[in-house]
């Protein structure tokens, strides 16, 4: 079983435009199509499309529009009822596959309402495999909002808390590195920019541009004590980095539609593969596959195994320092 949270959940609007983007124009769409979405609902529907069971845990009244989505889409969810409306984020799709992507706050939650989030949280996740918290905080939660969750959920589940991994940006992921050995989930997945944030000297373009940058970066939060750091590079492929060794993995060259929710893909590929007690540069590869799928696909669209081109992925062992990891 694999959980997940997402605290900010969003309909994705995605707007196709026979034109590229003009700032300040009025422009005509072809096509626009609305997905119930947020980072970890993504993954969660990921992993329900591969058969693996899943629940999306994510704040919602029964009657918004993104709640009905997922009930008419069957995604297992519990949700946690708030009378705000969920946000909106809108994608700007060009016909080259170049996306402009505006996201809005999300509502506010009370101290109260994430304490009961978390509660929920704890309920479903118990004795699950993964447990993913993922995606931006509203603008009211506390930054060390997913830093503290982790750190209670451990406490209080003891040995049937799963492996945490946690796809955030911003303060709330640096907030992860900021407090004990607890608060450290499992596994983080950070892109280029996020991976640049974190090690708070290298920018984006260099990251992506420089394997053995992105290397180096990644194995300095290993000294954290985090267990794995799956890093999603673009055009570059994915590095995996652990205590083990140290991977990369690249798709052949694909022609992008959209990236939104590759990143979820990755992560939901990566996951689908550890509890197939699959090895690390399986691991690698198929979140790699996931990664690539998912951008050849429209809008938010999150991939089938039927979608994915496994054997177009090549995985390099970069180091390895114990043998062969299992
Ligand atoms: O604003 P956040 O929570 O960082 O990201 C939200 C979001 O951009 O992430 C998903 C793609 O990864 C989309 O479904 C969604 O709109």
């Amino acid at each position: 079983m694999i959980v997940t949270l997402t605290v900010n959940p969003a309909l994705d609007k995605t707007i196709e435009l026979g034109e590229p983007l003009s700032h300040g124009a009025v422009q005509r769409a072809t096509a626009s199509h609305v997905q119930a979405a947020g980072k970890g609902v993504n993954v969660s529907r990921a992993i329900a499309a591969a058969g693996v069971p899943t629940l999306a845990v994510l704040p919602g009244a029964s009657t918004d529009p993104l709640i009905t989505a997922l009930s008419s889409d069957k995604l297992a969810h519990r949700t946690l009822s708030i009378t705000e409306p969920l946000r909106t984020n809108i994608t700007l799709t060009d016909p080259d596959g170049t996306t402009t992507k505006i996201n809005e706050p999300g509502p506010a939650l009370t101290a109260q309402q994430l304490a009961e989030l978390g509660g929920l949280v704890a309920e479903e996740a118990a004795g699950a495999d993964w447990l993913v918290l993922a995606g931006s905080l509203p603008p009211s939660v506390p930054a060390d909002f997913y830093a503290q969750l982790t750190a209670q959920l451990r406490t209080s589940l003891g040995g049937k808390c799963p492996k945490i991994a946690v796809d955030t940006s911003g303060a709330p992921l640096t907030e992860l590195f900021a407090h004990s050995a607890q608060h450290i989930p499992d596994l983080i997945k950070p892109n280029a920019e996020e991976l640049a944030e974190l090690v708070g000297s290298f920018d984006e373009a260099a990251l992506e541009g420089s394997i053995e940058l992105a290397t180096d970066c990644a194995k300095k939060l290993l000294e954290t004590g985090i267990g794995a750091v799956l890093a999603t590079l673009g055009a570059q492929g994915a590095l995996l980095v652990t205590e083990q060794g140290v991977w990369h993995g690249s798709h052949t060259p694909i022609t992008p539609r959209s990236t939104v929710g590759a990143g979820d893909s990755s992560l939901a590929g990566y996951l689908l593969a550890d509890v197939a007690g699959a090895s690390a540069p399986e691991r690698l590869k198929n979140a790699v596959a996931y990664g690539a799928a998912a951008t050849q696909l429209p809008g938010s669209t999150i991939p089938t195994e039927s979608d994915l081109t496994v054997d177009a992925v090549t995985v390099d062992e970069l180091t390895s320092t114990q043998g062969t990891e299992s």
